[in-house]
């Protein structure tokens, strides 16, 4: 599992270090991890003696990492070259470089082969304009975070240099893991600054790979269908048939004892030709141990009557729910507190338009907040809409937000946009409903990792149906199974 901190987190951290006079110490040690991975990159594509390398400097420590970076490099040889991108740069990083022959130009050497963007970074306040990168510039590394990304949120308020690599220091940074942030910083690498025992609690987490299989575990050798998990599935109608069918393979792709589909004849011998393992009837009545309530449901009479009865299973079973699309334009406040008192974990799956009109129609005196944060602050939307109704919130978008009413909350960025097509939350849906249905073997998981279990499983599904070219969401659960294969 990873873990991550604000930007304030790491600079209140940095904070008794820089007061016990370490802060040239410190500054020199980032600076080092930033010149070894710069070297790295360089010697991947020839020797460092002779090459070019520009930093873009900003006024501030950042500034004076890059510029401390760039006297180590010009030690090893290559040219080093900043560009500062205000009046003044670091007095005492401009002095090193110096010192090692490093040298100061107006603009980026069009010979230049890696860039440096040391202009902003945990200090910043909103944008900027970057220059013109040459062509011929072929690794941009950034110091810390990639300048205008905000280290709090992800946000990004102006312009940025997307990145290839950055180097972070202290800790991995939230604002590296939401969103554009996440997106500009390509891969990170974290030096480690000696932090570590004033850091506290990480802001949030993100599942890596063998926590996600963990949840998706294989069954035990004496498992019968019944102890792997029976899954129920209130989806589809007779305007949107094919819900049903996605929710109920990515489920059975996942690995469950048994699907149970309830809903419309239309819908169900849809799903009974994609899959007569199914056990499809009109109705609730079954061995369900959670249920999933909403993808293609609609919003008439019926589907209010089908949605309640799946509401009442829950409760009257203490079952795990997962509410999605129609079903988060219908439930009621009345409908949560009943799961609530009975003990159901509830897991509501939202994207941003979901979750300003659940706002709207069950937080209205929240819905200006929400609509304030909500596209600039995913973590902070999730959290809030947890924490107000007192259920697990899976936020989807580019960054999918999992937060548990506590606050917990866990980030996932495996898919990519190919996964913005019709059909692909409602495969998600079915995962987090297998998450929640299966028996545990080994240490019981948190509702909260459960659904980003599903989360990752579905991103890195997404990651490699893309690989053969762009897909359709019915393409998703045979890459479930792959994903899987693979453990
Ligand atoms: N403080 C420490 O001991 C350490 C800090 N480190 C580095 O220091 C950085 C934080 O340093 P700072 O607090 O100086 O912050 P920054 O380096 O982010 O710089 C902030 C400076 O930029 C200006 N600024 C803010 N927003 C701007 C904008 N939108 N456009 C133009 N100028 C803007 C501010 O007025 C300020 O002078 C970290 O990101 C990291 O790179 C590392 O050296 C590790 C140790
Ligand atoms: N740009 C993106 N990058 C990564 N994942 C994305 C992106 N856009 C959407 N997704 C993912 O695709 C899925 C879309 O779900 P949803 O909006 O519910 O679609 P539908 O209702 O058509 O099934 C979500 O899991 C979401 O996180």
């Amino acid at each position: 599992m990873l873990h991550a901190y604000t930007g304030t987190a790491v600079r209140s951290a940095e904070r008794p270090l820089l007061d016990a006079g370490k802060g040239d110490a410190l500054m020199r040690r980032a600076a080092w991890g930033l010149a070894s991975v710069v070297l790295r990159e360089l010697r991947a594509r020839g020797p460092v003696a002779g090459s070019t390398v520009a930093a873009l400097v900003g006024k501030g420590n950042n500034g004076g990492d890059a510029l401390w970076a760039l006297s180590f490099l010009r030690r090893r040889g290559a040219d080093a070259v900043a560009v500062p991108t205000g009046k003044t740069m670091h007095e005492v990083g401009l002095a090193a470089l110096r010192r090692a022959g490093g040298r100061v130009a107006e603009q980026v050497p069009e010979n230049a082969t890696l860039l440096i963007d040391g202009v902003l970074g945990t200090g910043a306040r909103g944008g900027w304009e970057p220059p013109l990168v040459p062509e011929g510039v072929a690794v941009v590394v950034a110091c810390d975070l990639p300048s205008g990304v905000d280290a709090d949120t992800g946000h990004v308020a102006g312009e940025v240099i997307p990145a290839d690599v950055t180097v972070t220091f202290g800790a991995l940074k939230t604002g590296l893991m939401v969103g554009a942030g996440a997106h500009a910083a390509g891969r990170v690498e974290v030096v480690d600054i000696g932090l570590g025992p004033h850091l506290g609690e990480p802001d949030l987490s993100s599942l890596e790979r063998d926590d996600a299989l963990a949840v998706f575990a294989p069954p035990a050798w004496d498992d019968h269908k019944y102890r792997r998990g029976v899954l129920g599935v209130c989806a589809g109608s007779e305007q949107y048939p094919g819900a049903s069918v996605l929710v109920c393979s990515s489920a059975i792709a996942s690995g469950l004892g048994m699907v149970q589909y309830a809903g419309p004849r239309r819908a169900a011998d849809l799903v009974l030709a994609a899959h007569p393992e199914v056990v499809a009837g009109p109705g609730v009545d079954g061995k369900a141990q959670a249920w999933v309530a909403g993808p293609g449901l609609g919003s008439d009479d019926d589907a209010r009557r089908r949605l309640a009865e799946v509401v009442d299973a829950c409760v009257d079973g203490g079952l795990p729910l997962v509410l999605d699309a129609s079903a988060l334009d219908l439930v009621s406040l009345e409908d949560l507190g009943r799961l609530r008192s009975a003990g159901c974990q509830v897991v509501l799956t939202p994207h941003q338009g979901e979750l300003l009109r659940l706002a709207g129609r069950l937080v209205p005196e929240m819905k200006t907040t929400f609509t304030a944060v909500a596209g600039l602050d995913p973590v902070a939307a999730a959290r809030g809409m947890a924490r107000e109704l007192a259920v697990v919130v899976l936020l989807k978008g580019a960054t999918t937000v999992c937060a548990a009413p506590d606050g917990r909350t866990l980030v996932q960025n495996e898919g990519g946009a190919a996964l913005a097509t019709a059909g692909t939350g409602d495969c998600l849906a079915g995962l987090v409903g297998s998450a929640l249905a299966r028996t545990e073997h080994g240490r019981p998981s948190p509702t909260v990792e459960k659904a980003a279990a599903a989360a990752w499983l579905h991103g890195t599904a997404g990651a490699v149906a893309a690989e053969a070219g762009p897909f359709g969401a019915s393409t998703l659960p045979s890459a479930v199974r792959h994903v899987l294969s693979g453990r």
